[in-house]
């Protein structure tokens, strides 16, 4: 969980080198790095800039006499900053620099370059690097800092698949712009299902707990309940347990989608990446805010024990709510996922809604209302008559203020909250969506029951959490709104006797949780007490700082 030290060789490093490299390039380097006899990560970040990759500082600049790329790292803000594995624990990097040819800048591209020695570890001449030190998770990851003093590497070092330099300088152009941004985009694809398991991991230990802790009465007289019967603990949990089903069904989606990208742009079709690009942006953003809201809501699920590290959901937390800054800041990618339906919204306007892709085409369909009482496709209807209500919204105001001459970026910022609520919106109508087509897939009759539960608890809680956009036009009435908070009611309730199975069903070892309140033979309280005994402070009686400060200030006679 505290993260491991060559994760990102495995999750960015190999990765770019299978989508960037030439196959040529890989004969040399792929299997080298999958044996592990090299290790690498991911440069890209700069202590002076992450989000805005067009700013980055450190250069590439080909050498046409010697056939080399000359790196550098011009000023303190250009040196690398927080790549992980590149502290300590690699020897090789996948660096992203702007490369320069014959004085031209050609924007970021991709290199491998030797960090350190192979047989000595010690960094190289001309490299400088280094851990950035203690992060609030993830300290078992060596995230580091790396610069260049004018670092040679060969001219076929830069990673070719897509683009190339000749000997002689000649550049040929990738077939798309961001073609080099493939590695972030997996990860983004990757990402709500890695969400959806931190999520699960924090659920199982509440929802366990939940069921050993006895505290209050619901009827008088009787024994103390279980936490977990209470609606008030059932509300603050098993939304989120339908989210963390609903966001691995989602992740699996956009990971086959990605998959299906590497194939296609192999064959030179690259019309799959603007939309993946703005599905996976929004859909990263919409997944890492929510899980850290769920994981933080089952911390608190727990009480005072919640607190502690016995729980051990303080440290999921910090290794989950990463995930809302790094493979690119929340706001920054939901206002890319805005790009895309601000772009939609136009192309309507222009009579060519016949040309919007599958997820944007309901942008063009106006709904009256809705009888909800009909099941999960009216909610759908209700999602996108909210997202659609939202994104237009949102765009006309972009649209306008542009009209009245502000400029485009003046015009955006002014936009930005109002294109993100709008992201947001749309992702989860898409959440809601993969989350409705998955449970109807599912075979067993006894299996898809219950996902069907967590379907309309998911669909009913959506609803209510967004309701206010469509009270605001009347779409939807208060007596409907009632409707919905009893169907939620009686969902957390039909729910209850299928919590502790739908938590273990994901099957965590005691080893993968390491929690004292969530391992699964409930013996809560005795672990409690034996952890507690093993803490570093028990192991005398008196702390030598009894004598050392205690002694001296309870002797004093001031
Ligand atoms: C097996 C995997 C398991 C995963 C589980 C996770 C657990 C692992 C644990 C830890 C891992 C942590 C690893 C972390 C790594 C990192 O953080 S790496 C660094 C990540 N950095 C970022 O994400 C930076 C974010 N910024 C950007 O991506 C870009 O700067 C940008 C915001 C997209 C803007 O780029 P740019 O300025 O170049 O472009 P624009 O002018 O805004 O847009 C121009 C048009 O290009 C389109 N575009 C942009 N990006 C893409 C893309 N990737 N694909 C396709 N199209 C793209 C954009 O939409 C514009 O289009 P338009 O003109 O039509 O609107
Ligand atoms: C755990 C972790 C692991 C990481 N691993 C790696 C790695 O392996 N390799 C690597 O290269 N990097 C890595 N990073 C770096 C990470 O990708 C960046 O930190 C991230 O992309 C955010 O960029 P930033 O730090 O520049 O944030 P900033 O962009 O400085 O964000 C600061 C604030 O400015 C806002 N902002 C910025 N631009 C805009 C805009 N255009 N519009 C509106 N608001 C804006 C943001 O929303 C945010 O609120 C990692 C980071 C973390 C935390």
């Amino acid at each position: 969980m505290e993260g491991h030290p060559l994760a990102l060789h495995d999750v960015m490093f190999i990765p770019a080198l299978v989508a960037q490299a030439s196959d040529e390039q890989n004969k040399k380097w792929l299997r080298r790095a999958q044996r592990r006899e090299i290790v690498g990560c991911y440069a890209q970040t700069e202590l002076g800039h992450g989000s805005n990759l067009r700013k980055l500082e450190t250069t590439a600049t080909y050498d046409v006499s010697t056939q080399e790329f000359v790196l550098h790292t011009p000023q303190i803000t250009s040196l690398k900053w927080w790549p992980g594995g590149l502290g300590k624990s690699s020897n090789y990097a996948v660096v992203v620099a702007n490369m320069i040819v014959k004085e031209k800048h050609l924007g970021p591209h991709s290199f491998l370059v030797q960090l350190r020695d192979e047989i000595t570890h010690q960094s190289l001449k001309g490299i400088t690097v280094g851990d950035i030190g203690p992060k609030l998770s993830f300290n078992a990851i060596d995230n580091g800092f790396l610069g260049f003093d004018n670092y040679r590497i060969p001219r076929t070092n830069l990673l070719m698949r897509h683009s190339r330099v000749e000997p002689d300088g000649t550049y040929v152009k990738p077939p798309h712009a961001k073609i080099n941004y493939s590695a972030m985009v997996r990860v983004r694809s990757h990402m709500a299902t890695g969400q959806g398991n931190f999520l699960a991991q924090a659920l199982t230990i509440a929802v366990r707990y939940s069921t050993v802790r006895r505290q209050g009465f619901i009827e008088s007289g009787e024994q103390e309940v279980k936490v977990l019967d209470y609606q008030t603990q059932q509300h603050r949990l098993f939304p989120s347990i339908a989210k963390a089903y609903a966001f691995t069904f989602a992740g699996y989606e956009t990971i086959r989608l990605y998959e299906q990208l590497l194939k296609e742009v192999d064959t030179g079709n690259v019309s799959l990446m603007a939309d993946l690009h703005a599905l996976t942006s929004g859909l990263k953003s919409v997944v890492t805010h929510q899980t850290a809201q769920g994981i933080e809501q089952a911390r608190m699920a727990c009480g005072g024990h919640g607190y502690s590290q016995a729980s051990y959901i303080s440290e999921i937390f910090g290794v989950a709510v990463g995930g809302c800054t790094y493979e690119g800041e929340n706001m920054v990618m939901l206002l890319q996922l805005a790009r895309y339906l601000v772009k939609s919204v136009e192309q309507i306007k222009a009579g060519e809604s016949g040309k919007l892709g599958p997820l944007v085409a309901y942008l063009a369909v106006k709904v009256d209302g809705v009888d909800l009482e009909k099941g999960v496709e009216e909610y759908m209807k209700a999602f996108q008559h909210v997202s659609r209500l939202q994104t237009w919204k949102a765009s006309e105001k972009f649209l306008k203020l542009l009209k009245s001459g502000e400029k485009r970026e003046v015009a955006w910022n002014k936009s930005s909250v109002e294109l993100t609520r709008a992201s947001r919106l749309h992702t989860r109508l898409y959440i809601a969506e993969t989350f409705k087509r998955s449970v109807q897939e599912v075979a067993d009759p006894r299996l898809k029951e219950v996902l069907t539960d967590l379907l309309h608890l998911h669909v009913n809680y959506e609803l209510l959490d967004m309701a206010t956009y469509a009270l605001e036009d009347g779409f939807l009435s208060s007596s409907q709104l009632d409707y919905v908070r009893d169907q939620l009611y009686f969902y957390l309730a039909k729910i209850r006797p299928n919590a502790v199975s739908l938590v273990d069903s994901w099957e965590f070892s005691d080893m993968q949780l390491r929690s004292v309140l969530g391992r699964r033979d409930g013996n809560v309280y005795e672990n409690l007490v034996a952890w507690a005994k093993a803490s570093p402070l028990n192991k005398t009686d008196v702390l030598p700082s009894v004598e050392k400060y205690l002694k001296p200030m309870m002797n004093s006679k001031l």
